[in-house]
């Protein structure tokens, strides 16, 4: 997520308290609403202690998801945790009022379900369905690729629950495979709402803080699914899902997005060059609905034009799909992670949580960070560079003794239980390893280089997470570049060489 909504209001408890009462004031009456919210999922009065947690499904920029049994009635929930500290310091708020209210009047089995919330004077808890076939992303990746009929079969749900969000008058605007997620049997659910603008005629009722019509230009979205007109600033339309549509099966049929790039800068590049290229592999079919989806005119995609979503589901690539009955057929087996010590059901006795540190202070005893955790050949294979444009930044020379040279350098988001900080992290060819503080250019720490890999050690959770750790101490990073494998190859490359 680059760039989110605006905050519109600093106060995270009031903000629940408020939704409390209006939920008592009108509970069950879903969807339709006019001046007053009666909220689908309620607030509660629960606490964690009346959870039992279990493995950690992902971390996001200001949540844990957990997987979480309700101690009384054995149901298994996503248990989303939100520091108020940390989401009223970085403006978050409007964020998550936003996925709150949108995720509540949603009602489609291609999108996961708010249940419930509550709070404690700490943190914010969303209990969602849990989704223990993990990320769509990790399918692609512990697969290499996807087969033309696997990805005919999450690309049709993804349409029919876009179909579904569009109608409603929502533009999701951060479709990637990270945010689709898996059901235990192997069904799409879309996730994260935090960035979705509403068109004018949308079904969807705002709380007035939320309702205003400004960011409507705003980047937001993830670089590699972003189309076009946005970063030309061109206002949402529902034809930004579609293109971010287009990416995701080019993604699945090929293993990596179809703009990939060593940074952010040479994605637009070849976004706005519309530099697509197929490997031989894909089929006609495939590769004809990817350039229509692609259309550098956003009306002219399947989808968005005139006729709807027929035009869509009517493509050839469709065409062995029945769009009725789409939840009763078959979903491909999914690829377990073969990193995972424990079953996909675990829960309560391998916790990696501490109770009495929920809330400001939540503490990750093992390393097992769920589904995001793919093996070390997986990605090599995907492993083209290492250095990126970035080590040419002529900022970073002052870190370095003459004739010395950059291996490796990322701005990352260094990951300190609940909060993160964005630093540089540089590797050298001395070998040198060091944090910077990227805004104010100033050495943040030296982690000390070791050729034993005792010593110093690199642990890849998922494509974006990976830890250092040290005998003294493990850090945390998340390369929103998702090169946490580049790292791993990097320092172990030195170590070894
Ligand atoms: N309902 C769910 N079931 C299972 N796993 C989930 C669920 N919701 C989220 N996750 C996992 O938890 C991770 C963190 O989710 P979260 O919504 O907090 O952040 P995000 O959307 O990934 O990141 P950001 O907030 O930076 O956009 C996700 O990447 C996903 O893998």
């Amino acid at each position: 997520m680059l760039v989110l909504l605006q905050q519109q209001q600093g106060d995270m408890e009031k903000d629940f308290d408020t939704l409390q009462d209006d939920n008592n004031s009108q509970q069950k009456q879903p969807v339709q609403r006019a001046k007053s919210f009666a909220f689908r999922a309620p607030q509660e009065n629960f606490t964690v202690h009346d959870f039992q947690l279990g493995k950690i499904y992902g971390v996001g920029s200001y949540s844990k998801v957990v997987r979480a049994k309700k101690k009384d009635t054995g149901n298994v929930y996503a248990l989303k945790i939100m520091d108020k500290k940390f989401i009223t310091k970085e403006n978050k708020t409007s964020y998550v009022k936003l996925e709150r209210v949108v995720l509540d009047q949603l009602d489609h089995p291609g999108i996961v379900r708010l249940f419930f919330t509550f709070q404690d004077s700490f943190s914010l808890y969303m209990a969602l369905e849990s989704c223990e076939g993990g990320e769509l992303f990790d399918q692609i990746t512990r697969k290499g690729r996807l087969s033309e009929d696997e990805a005919r079969f999450y690309a049709a749900e993804v349409v029919d629950a876009l179909e579904y969000i569009h109608g409603v008058g929502l533009i999701h605007r951060d479709i990637k495979p990270e945010n689709l997620l898996l059901t235990s049997e192997g069904h799409i659910k879309i996730a994260d709402f935090g960035s979705i603008k509403p068109m004018k005629d949308s079904q969807i009722t705002f709380l007035p803080s939320l309702a205003s019509d400004e960011k409507a230009c705003t980047f937001v979205g993830t670089a590699a699914y972003v189309p076009p007109e946005v970063l030309n600033s061109s206002p949402p339309t529902f034809g930004n899902d579609l293109w971010a549509l287009g990416c995701t099966l080019y993604q699945m049929l090929s293993g990596s997005s179809p703009f990939k790039d060593a940074s952010e800068w040479l994605i637009f590049q070849r976004i706005i060059a519309r530099d697509l290229r197929f490997p031989d592999y894909i089929s006609e079919e495939a590769r004809d609905l990817i350039d229509k989806l692609l259309d550098t005119n956003p009306s002219k995609r399947p989808g968005a034009g005139p006729e709807g979503y027929a035009a869509l589901k009517k493509h050839p690539f469709f065409k062995r799909i029945d769009w009725k009955n789409l939840r009763m057929i078959s979903p491909p087996r999914l690829a377990l992670d073969p990193n995972s010590q424990t079953s996909e059901a675990d829960d309560g006795q391998d916790s990696g949580w501490s109770l009495s540190h929920i809330g400001g202070d939540s503490t990750v005893r093992n390393n097992d960070a769920g589904s995001g955790a793919t093996s070390s050949s997986e990605n090599y294979a995907h492993v083209t560079r290492l250095a990126s444009i970035d080590s040419f930044d002529s900022r970073w020379q002052q870190f370095l003794d003459p004739g010395e040279a950059i291996v490796m350098i990322s701005t990352l988001k260094k990951i300190n239980k609940l909060s993160s900080k964005k630093v540089q992290l540089i590797l050298t060819d001395k070998p040198k390893l060091i944090c910077v503080d990227p805004s104010k250019l100033m050495l943040k720490g030296n982690i000390i280089w070791s050729d034993n890999a005792n010593d110093l050690s690199i642990q890849v959770l998922s494509s974006s997470h990976f830890k250092l750790g040290t005998p003294k101490k493990v850090r945390s990073f998340e390369d929103a570049k998702q090169r946490a494998w580049q790292w791993k190859k990097a320092i172990e490359g030195l170590q070894n060489r």
